[in-house]
């Protein structure tokens, strides 16, 4: 089967010492999989260097089967790559919910009335049309987690890089997500240390530790 993610022997370390080495995954076109594992072990790192974010010390990293030689070449994918980091503070670049989550398709070149419309469709999928008109940086982290989401999930890309998607969340909005995860078929990796959202949503379950990369099942 085609692969949207081929890993081969990568290593990544800090300050001379390693976190993980010699990991080698592949991931489907449309396959979901989770990383688990205790903190510290590496998974946001590992995330983040799928992602064209960190450069890994030793391996490949190739997408829809081309080799990433440098963080440069992964620009060309940037579009088809939904990363939402694990603490998004940092993620948004407009100040009120609509446009933020409205601006990767404005960039993208879609017209405003478009755009607003998607956006607004996206956050009712996600139960948060309540917060349009609010100021990203007056919600709660749960809440902010879920407009990042929005941001993403709304351009449509064919792999989704999701750290932590849901901590910080309640209940209700864990199962939105679940929901619409479930509908999407991309390719996804995961990574969360709640074993019931991870289960609900992929029997594919990895485990970072010991620095290397098994299955759990
Ligand atoms: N920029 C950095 N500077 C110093 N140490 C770093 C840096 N990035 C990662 N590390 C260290 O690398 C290790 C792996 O970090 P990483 O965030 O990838 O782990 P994690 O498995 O995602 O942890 P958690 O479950 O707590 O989110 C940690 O010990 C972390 O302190």
């Amino acid at each position: 089967m085609s692969c949207s993610i081929n890993v081969k022997n990568v290593s990544y370390e800090v300050n001379e010492k390693t976190i993980f080495e010699n990991i080698t995954l592949n991931v489907s076109h449309e396959e979901k999989i989770a990383i688990i594992g205790s903190n510290g072990s590496g998974k946001s790192s590992f995330l983040k260097i799928l992602a064209g974010l960190i450069k890994p010390k030793e391996g490949e990293v190739f997408l829809f089967h081309d080799k990433m030689n440098s963080l440069k070449e992964f620009k060309k994918y940037r579009s088809d790559i939904g990363y939402l980091p694990q603490d998004v503070s940092d993620f948004f670049l407009c100040p009120t919910v609509i446009e933020d989550v409205m601006f990767n398709l404005r960039a993208k070149g879609v017209k405003k009335d478009e755009a607003y419309e998607k956006a607004l469709n996206t956050l009712t999928e996600l139960g948060i049309e309540h917060l349009e008109e609010r100021n990203i940086y007056d919600l709660s982290g749960g809440e902010q987690k879920i407009v990042a989401l929005a941001g993403i999930l709304i351009t449509k890309p064919k792999i989704l890089l999701l750290d932590e998607p849901t901590n910080a969340l309640d209940e209700d909005a864990e199962k939105k997500i679940v929901e619409i995860l479930n509908s999407i078929k991309k390719s996804m990796i995961i990574v969360s240390h709640h074993k019931s959202f991870i289960e609900s949503l992929t029997p594919t379950i990895y485990k970072l530790d010991n620095k290397s990369l098994q299955k759990v099942n």
